[in-house]
């Protein structure tokens, strides 16, 4: 579905991105983990061509998005939504009118819109929110609306930036849940970029594990379901060592 062939990003002069190969799959949960700068939220980020790469190709259902026309990258990008660890919503738009906008960007009819934000707003279980200000939700809630103005545009890939990280354990677990049922429910494919083990290790079907702008190893893993979430989780790479993906 997204395929990355020898990709290479780099800011001011110093490589972030080396040479990097991957693919991911329809239907699948693609975790990404690895350390501090490692390089994770700009591989996401290359993958709807927020970031531009300075060498590879970037397919998306066999499309090369590098050489798409503007519009056309725009048409294509509807198919991929994103979340981010701060949410990045309007702090005076309120919950449906931050939908709203998603919407108008993607050229979606206005005579769609109510219906499109009932049905994504019932999916997150925020149906009776619609006229909330950000600043009155907490932060769960926040992710969840962000994660419906994503799914509003009725995405087929959903890249999410750390969308646990400012959240608490049990918060985190609500998330998990939510991405989890948008894959089994809607088919939508999930990319999950962490620094947290045990996030990944709940829902992800494979593991991408990056360190210093490269690939170490993608493994194929059995979601572990997803649980209390607590930050010991360091004996997760020892299984998975173990269990290399022979696509990978
Ligand atoms: N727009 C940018 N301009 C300059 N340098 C950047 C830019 N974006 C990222 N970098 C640098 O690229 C490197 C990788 O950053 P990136 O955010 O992709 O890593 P990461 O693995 O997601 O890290 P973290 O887990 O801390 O978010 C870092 O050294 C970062 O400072």
């Amino acid at each position: 579905m997204i395929s990355l062939q020898n990709v290479s990003k780099a800011f001011s002069g110093q490589p972030v991105i080396q040479s990097v190969a991957l693919s991911i799959e329809q239907g699948e949960i693609h975790g990404i983990i690895g350390a501090s700068g490692a390089g994770k939220s700009t591989l996401l980020r290359l993958m709807n061509l927020l970031e531009r790469p300075d060498t590879g190709r970037i397919e998306f259902d066999g499309m090369d998005l590098t050489n798409l026309s503007n519009r056309q990258l725009r048409q294509t990008r509807q198919n991929i939504g994103m979340i981010f660890q701060d949410f990045n919503l309007v702090g005076n738009k309120t919950v449906e009118q931050n939908i709203a906008v998603s919407l108008e960007l993607s050229g979606v009819k206005k005579r769609e819109w109510t219906n499109r934000i009932e049905e994504c707003l019932r999916f997150v279980g925020l149906e009776s929110f619609a006229r909330k200000y950000p600043s009155e939700l907490s932060g769960g809630q926040k992710q969840r609306v962000a994660i419906a103005r994503a799914l509003a545009n009725r995405p087929r890939v959903l890249l999410c930036d750390e969308p646990t990280s400012s959240l608490d354990p049990s918060t985190t677990s609500e998330i998990l849940r939510v991405l989890q049922n948008i894959n089994q429910a809607l088919g939508v494919t999930i990319v999950l970029v962490s620094h947290e083990m045990q996030v990944i290790q709940s829902i992800c079907n494979r593991v991408t594990i990056m360190a210093d702008g490269q690939i170490e190893t993608t493994i194929a893993t059995e979601p572990a379901g997803i649980t209390e979430i607590t930050s010991d989780a360091g004996w997760f790479l020892t299984q998975l060592t173990e269990r290399r993906d022979p696509h990978a």
